[in-house]
């Protein structure tokens, strides 16, 4: 994995939006974002084939510019349709599973909510951690408390040069103290799914980590 894909790592599902979300997507990727995940969980998500359908649409749209195509938890469904990589949290399935049934370059990111997880998923061989919610989120209904710039900045200090991305409430101006403080990036849902251009805001938040870079 290259640790430059998870500096604008947009985060969508079809409930994160009010527009169409391959509209969304689309307008994201030109703005540049660096990764996508496809993540469809909570209220009206999708099921079965109408899951896999937008799953498949989403991936088409990703390779037609060469951006990576994450799935979140439906490790099965990562392996059927050929994803770049998986992402799990500590309620999903072991990394150590995860490594065993997905092919050899399918990137494994892990969620960490604090400074055990996160070196537990180090020792465990995880490509990259998730680390968050830095702050008070909306979107996920179990977040755990906010862990604040301080809580990465630990995490980074014991886990060495493992990749890492902050999540969680993150708006524009979040992201040069966050890269400070030890992340390769930054993930984000609604600052740019519920943008009114995405594509300007997945833009801005390009520009912004290229200043850091
Ligand atoms: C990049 C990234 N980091 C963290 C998460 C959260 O994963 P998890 O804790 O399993 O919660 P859900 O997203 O499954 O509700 C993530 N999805 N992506
Ligand atoms: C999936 C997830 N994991 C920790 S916080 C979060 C939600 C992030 O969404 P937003 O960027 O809208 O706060
Ligand atoms: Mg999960």
């Amino acid at each position: 994995m290259q640790r430059e894909w998870l500096q604008v790592y947009f985060i969508m599902g079809s409930n994160n939006t009010a527009q169409d979300p391959l509209v969304v997507l689309e307008e994201a990727l030109k703005g540049g974002i660096t990764c996508f995940q496809f993540r469809e969980k909570g209220k009206d998500a999708l099921q079965g084939s109408a899951k896999k359908q937008l799953a498949q649409q989403m991936q088409k749209l990703c390779q037609q510019y060469r951006v990576p195509f994450f799935i979140n938890d439906d490790v099965n469904l990562a392996i059927e349709m050929g994803a770049d990589g998986v992402h799990v949290g500590q309620d999903d399935m072991s990394i150590a599973r995860v490594r065993e049934i997905v092919p050899a370059d399918c990137v494994i990111g892990v969620s960490a909510t604090n400074l055990e997880e996160a070196v537990q998923a180090h020792k465990d061989g995880a490509d990259y951690i998730g680390v968050g919610p830095i702050f008070g989120t909306n979107t996920k209904e179990d977040a755990k408390q906010p862990i604040g710039t301080d809580g990465l900045c630990r995490i980074r200090k014991q886990v060495g040069t493992l990749p890492i991305v902050a999540i969680g409430g993150i708006k524009l101006r979040h992201v040069i103290s966050l890269r400070k403080a030890g992340a390769d990036g930054v993930s984000i849902i609604t600052a740019i799914s519920q943008a009114e251009k995405p594509q300007l805001m997945a833009n801005t938040f390009w520009d912004y980590n290229q200043y850091y870079s």
